[in-house]
């Protein structure tokens, strides 16, 4: 059964064992996964092939950035592994972004989603000051986000907290938000926060949730009240 809910939870795990116990607690009725760069790093291709197995559509988080061909390339491979989503930095630029989208146009198929990371839910202003940039991290998504909507990608990462304004000017885009901390919960290294309901209030279409419910004693209650709670 397709999945029936926006919420995708990330698989930070360091082998197969854990990520594949982690997803048997969960229902692919109630969520998508996201294999990023710890796992994926670790277990290859092979992890993806086996959440495939099990019913899960499949978010892979390698949040490439490189120059155009290569970067295209990388998402040209993603897509032979029939993820249902891939990640691109934004920052690469419109000729990278432009390249991605060429090259998933030119597959017959189904394609991922194709998405690109603004700014990253860890940095606040300062941080952007660190690297040079001297704006706030609304501004930079803002700018981020026309780019990647000339390069005709799917949608994008940013924080909940910029949904609103995004989908105000750019309701194309599907709206991919990590730093999502239910009220009360701690914030580890995440910045720009917003609860789950909040978030899909501003907007947001699908929210990426890890620690909260992997790390939860029962993941597949904290699932169900995540559920339920968006729900009511
Ligand atoms: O692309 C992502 O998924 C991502 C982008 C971003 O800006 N912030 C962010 O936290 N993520 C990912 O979303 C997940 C958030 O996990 P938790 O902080 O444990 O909920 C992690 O796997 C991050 O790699």
């Amino acid at each position: 059964m397709a999945c029936q809910t926006p919420i995708v939870v990330a698989l930070d795990f360091p082998s197969r064992d854990a990520a594949l116990a982690m997803a048997g607690q969960l229902d692919p009725a109630l969520c998508r996964v996201k294999v990023g760069k710890e796992l994926f790093t670790r277990c290859g291709p092979a992890v993806v092939e086996s959440l495939h197995d099990r019913g899960f559509e499949v978010f892979l988080d390698l949040k490439f950035h490189d120059i155009p061909n290569t970067t295209a390339m990388a998402v040209k491979a993603a897509a032979e592994l029939g993820v249902w989503m891939v990640n691109v930095h934004c920052s690469g630029g419109l000729r990278m972004m432009a390249a991605c989208r060429e090259v998933l146009d030119q597959r017959s198929g189904e394609q991922p989603l194709l998405i690109g990371v603004t700014v990253l839910t860890s940095m606040e202003q300062s941080d952007l000051a660190d690297i040079g940039l001297d704006l706030d991290p609304a501004q930079q998504v803002m700018r981020l986000a026309a780019l990647a909507d000339r390069a005709g990608l799917d949608g994008l990462v940013c924080s909940a907290q910029e949904a609103r304004a995004i989908k105000a000017s750019l309701p194309r885009l599907a709206l991919v938000t990590p730093g999502i901390r239910p009220a009360g919960s701690v914030q580890d290294d995440q910045r720009r926060i917003l609860t789950p309901a909040e978030a899909r209030q501003a907007g947001a279409d699908y929210l990426v949730i890890g620690r909260p419910i992997t790390g939860a004693v029962d993941p597949a209650e904290a699932l169900a009240a995540l559920v339920a709670g968006l729900a009511g």
